[in-house]
């Protein structure tokens, strides 16, 4: 239907968005020889597949040996969740029987690396060719795409370099299942050494993720007039300089300036790190209205280590300042379980649940 305002105008009409269509996800299966493929084949159920079209991208001949492989180990209420992924569309990306030989379960190789590397590789590729709304990528191991001659801290790296994006963040969101309240976690630093962390973290640093942050949790959460913590870096936060002077010297003047330049957020720090996750703590079991909306943490350890504390079965890591969307599982490879039909597939689930939400609300606000 023409829309009333271009009527008669003698413009050609807008396209009209379709709010209701499903968004368009293509799901890595990350490293083969890990539990990636696993939580994949539980993850895609009919519940989400109504909601989104869902496509895979791996080796599909691994993939198959993985599905029969489960089939014939897991118990019958375990197999049930698995869904064949010969009802699935799937590009697949066949790297030959050679290879294939090559990666062995439990193990990451250089054959696991390449593979899952140009897993990603292809599925950002069509992204950004505009084949999908979002990416959500099942776990690959670092040390594997090294061995593979792929030099990346992550994936999260790899995806900002061919997005051609220069700020981008870690996010971590988990939703409580007792009370629906979310615990959302930025990390300033990631896969860095952890000596190198003081030197790394600069109030330019700050402000960009500090931005980002800002702006995602109006844009993907609806929330104008966010309440942020940010973690002191020392313990204490310093104890005004007896513990540390990273506080003193800059981080609270940041913090001071941020202030003035944000008046709608509320931003409180630098939060001593340990008692920092003394209310998400609280919240997620209970009464969350003392809990801030969103936590900025220091460094990878600082931030993670709570989040795996509280919802290692249920977060969510995305990927924040792309132009589309990215999630994951929290959890990584798991080689100790992988094919023996233990892994569960419920962070990877919330993953494709948090990229549904996250598309549509995109699409709303193009609208
Ligand atoms: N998004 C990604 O690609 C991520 C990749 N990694 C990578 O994964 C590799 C292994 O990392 P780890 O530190 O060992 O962490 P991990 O998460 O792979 O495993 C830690 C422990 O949790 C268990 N576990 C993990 N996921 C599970 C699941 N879905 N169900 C049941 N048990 C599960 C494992 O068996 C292991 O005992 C590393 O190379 C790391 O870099 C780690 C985190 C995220
Ligand atoms: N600890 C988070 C993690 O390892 C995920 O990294 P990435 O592969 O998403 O960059």
């Amino acid at each position: 239907m023409t829309p009333i305002s271009q009527a008669n105008s003698g413009v050609a009409p807008l396209p009209v968005a379709d709010l209701t269509a499903k968004p368009r996800l293509v799901v890595t299966l990350g490293d083969a020889a890990g539990i990636g493929p696993e939580v994949v084949l539980r993850a895609v159920n009919q519940r989400l597949r109504q909601q989104a079209e869902i496509t895979l991208i791996g080796d599909r001949t691994l993939c198959h040996q993985t599905y029969e492989q489960l089939r014939t180990i897991a118990s019958a209420e375990s197999t049930a969740e698995l869904t064949d992924p010969d009802t699935l569309p799937f590009i697949d990306l066949a790297i030959g029987a050679e290879w294939n030989r090559a990666i062995q379960t439990g193990v990451g190789s250089a054959a696991s690396g390449e593979l899952s590397f140009r897993t990603l590789q292809t599925a950002i590729s069509k992204t950004l060719a505009g084949e999908f709304d979002g990416i959500v990528t099942a776990p690959i191991a670092k040390s594997a795409w090294l061995a593979a001659g792929h030099r990346y801290p992550g994936q999260t790296e790899l995806l900002a370099e061919m997005a051609e994006v220069a700020r981008f963040g870690m996010l971590f969101v988990a939703r409580s299942p007792h009370n629906g309240w979310a615990l959302r976690t930025l990390l300033a630093t990631t896969h860095i050494p952890l000596r190198t962390v003081a030197d790394t973290l600069s109030s330019s640093l700050m402000t960009v993720k500090l931005e980002l942050l800002i702006d995602c949790l109006k844009k993907d959460f609806g929330l104008r007039q966010p309440r942020i913590a940010i973690a002191g870096l020392n313990p204490h936060s310093g104890e005004q300089g007896q513990l540390g002077d990273e506080e003193k010297s800059w981080l609270l003047p940041w913090l001071i300036q941020q202030r003035q330049r944000f008046p709608q957020a509320q931003l409180d720090g630098p939060v001593p790190p340990d008692t920092l996750w003394v209310r998400p703590g609280q919240a997620w079991h209970g009464a969350h209205s003392a809990a801030h909306d969103a936590y900025l943490a220091l460094y990878h350890d600082q931030g993670l280590i709570p989040v795996k504390l509280l919802a290692f079965d249920r977060a969510v890591n995305t990927t924040i300042g792309l132009p589309f969307i990215r999630t994951s599982p929290d959890h990584g490879t798991a080689f100790d379980i992988a094919g023996q039909g233990l892994a569960d597939g419920t962070s990877m689930i919330a993953a494709i649940e948090l990229a549904i939400e996250l598309c549509r609300q995109r699409l709303a606000n193009r609208h």
